[in-house]
C-alpha cells in the first residue's frame, strides 16, 4: 500500500524582510525533524467523494491534503487521478501537533502531492510541484524539495539546499496553539517598522549550530517570536529560558547537548 512520511520542520532563524500583497517576505533556515512525522497512506476503499481519515477536528474541505488533491486535479485534468481516489482513501497517522510552528498541515500537503505524483504517474517535475504547492501554503515548497536543511526566501517559494548535518533537537510544544495568520498580523501591526535588514546579513551562510550559538538571543533569531508573545501574552509564562522558537509557534526547541 503506497505510503509516505510527512516530516515536521523547525525554523532555526526567521527574519521578515518586507510585506507585499498580504504576505510577508522572509529569509529563514528550515530544518527537517527526522524523528517527528505524520504518515499518509492510500488504502483501497470505495469512496464516493475524496476521503481522508485520521485528521480529527479538521474538515475535509479545509484540509491541506484535500486542497493539494484539488490543485493536482485542476493542473493535470487527469482522469486516472480522479478515479484513483474513488478507489482509495487517504489515511493519515497524525503525530505532528497542530498550530505548533512545525509545518504539519503544509508537510501533509506536500507528502500527498509527492506520493500522488508517483502513484498516479502524473510526471510533474519537482519545480512545478513546488510551484503548485506554494498556492496551498507558504511552507509547502520546502516540504516538496524534502531537503534536510534549506535557506528559504521570498514568501517561502524560493528554497535553496543548505549542506549541513541535521541537528539533534529537543522540542517542547506547550498546550497553547498559535494561529499563524494572527501571529503574522500582529507582527505587521506592531513590529514591521522595526526590521533592520543589515542586522541579519550573511546569516544564510552560517551553519545552524554556529548561528544558534552566535545569536544567543532567541528573540533575535525569530521575528515571529516577539509577535507571538504579543498575540498570546500567556506564552511568556511558559517560555523556557534560552530555548529557540519555531515559526509562528508555539513549539520551542534547543540543541541536544
Ligand atoms: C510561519 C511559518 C514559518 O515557517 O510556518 P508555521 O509556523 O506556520 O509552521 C510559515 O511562514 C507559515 O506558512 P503557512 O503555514 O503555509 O502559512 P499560510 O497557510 O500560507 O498562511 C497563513 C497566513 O499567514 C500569513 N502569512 C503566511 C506566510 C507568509 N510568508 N506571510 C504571511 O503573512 C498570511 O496572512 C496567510 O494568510
Ligand atoms: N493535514 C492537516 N494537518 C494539520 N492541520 C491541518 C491540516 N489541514 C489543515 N489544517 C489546519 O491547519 C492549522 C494549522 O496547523 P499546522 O499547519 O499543523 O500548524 P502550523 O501552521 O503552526 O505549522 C490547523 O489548526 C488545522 O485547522
Amino acid at each position: 500500500m503506497p505510503s509516505i512520511n510527512a516530516h515536521a520542520k523547525v525554523n532555526i532563524f526567521l527574519k521578515i524582510t518586507g510585506h507585499q500583497n498580504g504576505y510577508h517576505t522572509l529569509i529563514s533556515r528550515f530544518m527537517k525533524i527526522d524523528d517527528l512525522y505524520d504518515t499518509l497512506s492510500f488504502e483501497p476503499s470505495e469512496c464516493e467523494t475524496f476521503t481522508i481519515e485520521g485528521c480529527e477536528g479538521v474538515s475535509t474541505e479545509s484540509n491541506t491534503i484535500y486542497k493539494a488533491y484539488q490543485t493536482l486535479l485542476e493542473a493535470t485534468q487527469n482522469p486516472d487521478l480522479e478515479s484513483y481516489f474513488t478507489q482509495h482513501k487517504v489515511v493519515v497517522r497524525k503525530r505532528i501537533p497542530s498550530q505548533a510552528g512545525l509545518g504539519g498541515g503544509s508537510s501533509d500537503a506536500a507528502a500527498f502531492m509527492r506520493l500522488a505524483n508517483e502513484v498516479c504517474k502524473l510526471n510533474i517535475k519537482k519545480k512545478e510541484l513546488a510551484r503548485l504547492g506554494s498556492t496551498i501554503g507558504a511552507d509547502v515548497p520546502f516540504f516538496i524539495y524534502n531537503y534536510t536543511s534549506a535557506n528559504v526566501n521570498g514568501f517561502g517559494e524560493i528554497v535553496e539546499k543548505f549542506d549541513e548535518a541535521p541537528l539533534k533537537l529537543e522540542l517542547y510544544t506547550p498546550q497553547l496553539g498559535c494561529d499563524t495568520a494572527l501571529v503574522y498580523k500582529t507582527f505587521k501591526e506592531n513590529l514591521i517598522e522595526e526590521i533592520v535588514p543589515c542586522s541579519f546579513m550573511g546569516w544564510e551562510n552560517y551553519g545552524s549550530r554556529d548561528l544558534i550559538e552566535l545569536i544567543a538571543d532567541p528573540i533575535m533569531l525569530n521575528d515571529l517570536y516577539p509577535a507571538a508573545l504579543l498575540a498570546y501574552p500567556e506564552l511568556k509564562n511558559i517560555s523556557p529560558d534560552g530555548w529557540c522558537f519555531s515559526g509562528s509557534g508555539s513549539t520551542f526547541f534547543r540543541v541536544k547537548s
